[in-house]
């Protein structure tokens, strides 16, 4: 079973990283979820990643919000995909942590989603693991072809 991790710098981040969680469940993917914060947590998140592949970790999507390191900080200490999901600040309505994500520096990538956008996170991790895993490429044939119908069925007033 492929295996992701969603991290995220506050328990605060919960209620938009949650989405992401719940989807790749729902798709069969082992997920571990967990607070880690490059500035308030340094070690825990230097060990985090740098241990991240060898646990068994695919892809790792990381949330955070105002000046919003962890994710490019995770990415430079490991050679997995990190997905990050920039969450919406209090005082600038994750304007910040939108370009603090997606600004990273040339050589250290960080592929960015929209801001709260956690669902896309978790769609583009499966994506990834699509490669891989026949079955989730399967699923996501079938969440795209669901997707559309509800579109069309879609009655206006
Ligand atoms: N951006 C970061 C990092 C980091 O990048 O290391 N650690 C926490 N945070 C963010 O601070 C915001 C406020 O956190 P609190 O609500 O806990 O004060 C959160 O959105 C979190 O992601």
């Amino acid at each position: 079973m492929p295996k992701v991790a969603v991290i995220m710098g506050s328990k605060n981040d919960w209620e938009y990283m949650k989405e992401a969680v719940e989807l790749l469940k729902q798709f069969g993917v082992e997920v571990e979820a967990r607070v880690v914060s490059a500035h308030r947590t340094p070690e825990h998140m230097f060990e985090f990643a740098k241990s991240a592949a060898e646990k068994g970790f695919e892809v790792i999507i990381a949330g955070a919000g105002g000046a919003a390191h962890l994710p490019g900080m995770v990415a430079s200490l490991t050679h997995l995909p990190v997905i990050g999901v920039p969450i919406p600040s209090k005082h600038l309505n994750g304007i910040d942590s939108l370009l603090s994500i997606v600004q990273t520096p040339s050589g250290v990538p960080v592929a960015t989603v929209g801001i709260g956008n956690a669902k896309n996170a978790a769609l583009l991790a499966l994506r990834i693991l699509g490669i891989k895993y026949p079955e989730i490429a399967e699923k996501l044939k079938k969440f795209a072809e669901e997707m559309k119908n509800e579109v069309l069925s879609t009655k206006l007033p």
